[in-house]
């Protein structure tokens, strides 16, 4: 048991972490084409060009459910937002720069909440 008990420990204190940063990305001024998952009736093509779809709110949810088993697991879904991004809007679009500044904010306070 005693195992046990660090590991939920370690994973409350990760998904602190994780809720910490969740939050500061839904007030970074470029979060607002995240915020929610993109809708397929205004971007038709878009379940098409995207096969993991991944937004703010849904990972809010999964970090509120208890989804993630390790804050590892959370840094993949958030790195998806910004891959899908990449993948269906021009890097000098509006949305495309919004996308490259909210995972340069991201990838810096990642690190810098990682235990150095
Ligand atoms: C992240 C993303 N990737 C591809 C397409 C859309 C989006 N975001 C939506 C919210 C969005 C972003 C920009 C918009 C918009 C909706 O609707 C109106 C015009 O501008």
């Amino acid at each position: 048991e005693k195992k046990e008990k660090h590991a939920t420990k370690k994973l409350m204190k990760e998904l602190a972490i994780c809720k910490t940063l969740l939050g500061e990305m839904e007030l970074h001024e470029d979060s607002w084409p995240f915020l929610l998952p993109v809708n397929t009736k205004q971007f038709p093509t878009y379940r098409k060009i995207i096969k993991n779809p991944m937004d703010l709110s849904t990972i809010k949810k999964r970090v509120h459910d208890l989804t993630y088993k390790s804050r590892e697991d959370f840094c993949v879904d958030v790195r998806q937002i910004f891959d899908n991004c990449e993948m269906f809007n021009e890097d000098d679009s509006p949305v495309g720069k919004a996308g490259h500044g909210m995972r340069k904010f991201f990838e810096l306070r990642w690190a810098e909440l990682t235990d150095k």
